[in-house]
């Protein structure tokens, strides 16, 4: 039995149906989104089911052989864990983005709001920019508006959220994909049956991109 640690929410739906396309015969429990551990059987595989960036930590400590994590959170969380696939699922990327009345001043370290404050972090410092981060769990956009940050650091897909809130776009800092993720001490005891899941995966994405 190979253990998988899988995201709840937005990701789930697409990583469910691709591996179904991979030919992994899931069972009809997986729309039933209360369940948090669900055998499936036939596809030799258990699955539990996690907030988004849980996934890396039930990877990393060995409870779960491989996961679904999208990349913000392999960025964000840095944990022991190898990523050997990108599924190419939940498109969409990291950005800075504010009000567009606002205007840079550097005297002062300006307030940014996000929900990723190590990779926030990482990025101001590689800009050579010393900022305030102010760590937020969600609803973002709304930072700037009431005046509790300049800026924000945030994941942008269609743009719409930004758009409704009367923010802009500043800069785009990385692309984010989901990534199947695997522990490095179940690849050495698993890789027959870790590989083929790869590998199944790695044709349907293919397929999908011609
Ligand atoms: N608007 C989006 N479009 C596409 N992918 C997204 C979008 N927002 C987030 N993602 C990706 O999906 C992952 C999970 O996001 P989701 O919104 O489902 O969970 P979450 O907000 O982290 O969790 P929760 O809301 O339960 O705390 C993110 O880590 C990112 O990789
Ligand atoms: O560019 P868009 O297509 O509008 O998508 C971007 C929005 O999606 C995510 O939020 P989510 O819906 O996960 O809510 P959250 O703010 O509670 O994280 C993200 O944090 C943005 O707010």
């Amino acid at each position: 039995m190979l253990t998988v640690a899988m995201p709840k929410g937005r990701i789930f739906e697409e990583a469910v149906e691709l591996l179904r396309k991979a030919g992994y015969n899931l069972p009809p429990e997986f729309e039933d989104n209360r369940r948090l551990i669900i055998d499936a059987e036939e596809a030799g595989m258990r699955f539990i089911l996690a907030k988004p960036m849980d996934v890396p930590t039930y990877v990393e400590h060995g409870v779960a052989d491989i996961g679904v994590a999208g990349k913000d959170t392999m960025i964000e969380e840095e944990r022991d864990v190898y990523e050997v696939l990108d599924l190419k699922i939940s498109e969409c990327y990291m950005a800075v983005a504010a009000l567009p009345t606002y205007e840079k001043n550097n005297d002062i370290a300006p307030k940014v709001a996000t929900k990723y404050p190590n990779l926030a972090s990482t990025y101001f410092r590689e800009q050579g920019e010393q900022v305030e981060i102010i760590k937020l769990n969600g609803s973002i956009e709304l930072a700037p508006l009431i005046g509790l940050a300049d800026r924000i650091v945030d994941i942008v897909s269609t743009g719409s959220t930004l758009r409704a809130n009367g923010l802009v776009e500043l800069e785009k800092i990385v692309p984010i994909t989901s990534r199947l993720i695997v522990n490095p001490v179940s690849y050495r005891m698993k890789d027959v049956i870790i590989d083929e899941v790869v590998e199944r995966l790695a044709a349907v994405i293919e397929g999908e991109d011609e």
